[in-house]
């Protein structure tokens, strides 16, 4: 098998790659360095913890090292500790050239970002809204000159989720050369490929895995049926058996909105699990110290909206917890692949009630593989019920004491309004918008208890009992990033 040297990378970074621990090139970096040396754009889509990173991060240090200048690269990510992630790999595999980079992200200060963008890094490293900030408010520095454009998670960024990338984008893009190399990289790339292509025009070279299933094998993956009422005993208690059962443990708890892993961060500290939240609705400083307890294992449980599902590497994550059944099945296949990254082994558990089984379906079609039961006794949780419950009532007064849903609605209006739209049109809007859903909902239930009737009076007619209806309750929408 090829080494990093007959990729074509020099041999400082050879020796960084060797100094890192990286011996042999994974095989998306073996498909992809040689053909971003080459010149060509490129499109990366391997399984998550295959190492994408340093598949972009090395050829572009190469060729930063024989044509040195500022700002040389742009890379686009959607979370700001992805940003920070990747700067480090830049920071560390890029030392002996005296590497200079440059952080742009929401929630710190936009003025020394101007001041450290006017000094030319090589690398700079942005979410898309601060960035497009930067550029609509300032001309200290300019990104006509890059060479490298990379969009980290790329599929994401085009996605129009909860929080929409496409209009800063849009400033971004036409602030860049139209001559540069573009490197796209996602475990999910596919279903956005077509966006994606227009992109990257240069010979573009696409890599992906050839295999079948689209999670690593040393994954174990698992579903628990539990009703719904019931779901936070079975948290506990899956939590408290990994305490007693291992010595050395970590597991990253994946909820869906930022209220339930506030009140399931002070439910779990109630019962002493060292815990720690990370959600958009906290402080930035607060972000990243909740992540730096949790990388160094001072508190083992994160406990964490889809902000923390991409990208994060974090080695020692042994176990990954999905208190609610992702909406999306590529949701699910980012926040499952925090676990068993570079070969490691690791388990995902996904907790599924019952109105969520056709969520589980279309995550396990996507993926090309079937989740198996994990077996719990249900007495031993029935036996803390009223414990939990009480617990996270308490829990749940207390965070409304603390006006959490004022606080997020002031936060709400807040970055509308940075991002130059009136919030009271946009709530109009909205509710507009929802009256539509509901009236669409009810329409679909009366066609439905219609067409049950018919069913029933004809079974009835025939002389037959009619066959079992299914449940008639629409099901739950996808959940979209709430983060
Ligand atoms: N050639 C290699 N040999 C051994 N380990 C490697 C190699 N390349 C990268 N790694 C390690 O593998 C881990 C995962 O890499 P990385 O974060 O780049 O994964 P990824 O493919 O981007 O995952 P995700 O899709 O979740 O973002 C990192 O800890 C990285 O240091």
């Amino acid at each position: 098998m090829a080494g990093f040297a007959e990729l074509g990378l020099s041999s400082w970074l050879v020796e960084q790659c060797r100094q890192l621990g990286l011996k042999q090139p994974t095989p998306v970096q073996l498909g992809c360095i040689p053909a971003i040396l080459e010149g060509r754009d490129c499109l990366g889509c391997a399984k998550t913890g295959s190492g994408k990173t340093a598949a972009f991060v090395l050829p572009i240090l190469q060729k930063l090292s024989e044509d040195p200048y500022g700002i040389f690269c742009l890379v686009l990510t959607p979370t700001r500790e992805l940003a920070y992630q990747i700067a480090e790999q830049f920071r560390v595999l890029g030392k002996p050239l005296g590497l200079k980079d440059c952080i742009i992200v929401g929630g710190m200060d936009m003025v020394a970002q101007a001041l450290e963008l006017s000094r030319k890094p090589h690398v700079v490293i942005a979410t898309p809204g601060r960035l497009a900030d930067h550029l609509r408010s300032s001309s200290t520095f300019s990104i006509k000159k890059i060479r490298f454009l990379v969009l980290d998670e790329a599929d994401r960024l085009l996605e129009q989720g909860c929080t929409d990338f496409t209009v800063d984008l849009e400033t971004i893009l036409a602030a860049v050369p139209a001559r540069r190399q573009t490197l796209l990289f996602s475990a999910t790339l596919t279903d956005t490929l077509r966006e994606l292509q227009g992109l990257a025009t240069n010979q573009p070279f696409f890599w992906e895995a050839q295999a079948l299933v689209r999670t690593v094998e040393q994954l174990d993956q698992r579903y628990l049926l539990v009703p719904e009422k019931i779901k936070d005993a079975y948290l506990v208690h899956l939590i408290q058996n990994f305490q007693d059962e291992h010595e050395d443990w970590s597991i990253i708890i994946f909820t869906n909105t930022c209220k339930t892993c506030q009140i399931l961060c002070m439910m779990l500290r109630k019962f002493n699990f060292p815990t720690v939240a990370l959600h958009s609705m906290m402080k930035q400083k607060e972000r990243f110290a909740a992540l730096a307890k949790f990388k160094s294992s001072i508190y083992r449980i994160l406990i964490a909206t889809d902000v923390a599902s991409r990208g994060l590497d974090i080695p020692t994550v042994q176990v990954v917890i999905n208190h609610n059944t992702p909406g999306l099945p590529k949701i699910y296949i980012h926040r499952v692949g925090r676990t068993a990254r570079a070969g490691r082994q690791g388990q995902a558990i996904t907790l599924v009630t019952q109105y969520d089984i056709h969520l589980v379906h279309a995550i396990e079609e996507q993926m090309k593989k079937k989740l198996e039961e994990f077996s719990v006794e249900e007495a031993n949780v029935l036996q803390i019920l009223t414990q939990v419950n009480v617990v996270r009532r308490e829990c749940e007064i207390k965070l409304e004491a603390a006006n959490f849903d004022e606080k997020k609605e002031i936060n709400k209006r807040k970055q509308l309004i940075l991002e130059g739209k009136d919030p009271d049109l946009e709530a109009k809007r909205k509710a507009e918008l929802a009256k539509i859903k509901q009236k669409n909902r009810r329409f679909k239930e009366k066609v439905e208890q219609a067409l049950q009737q018919q069913e029933a009076s004809r079974a009835g007619r025939q002389g037959h009992p009619p066959g079992v209806q299914p449940e008639a309750r629409s099901a739950p929408a996808p959940t979209q990033d709430p983060a």
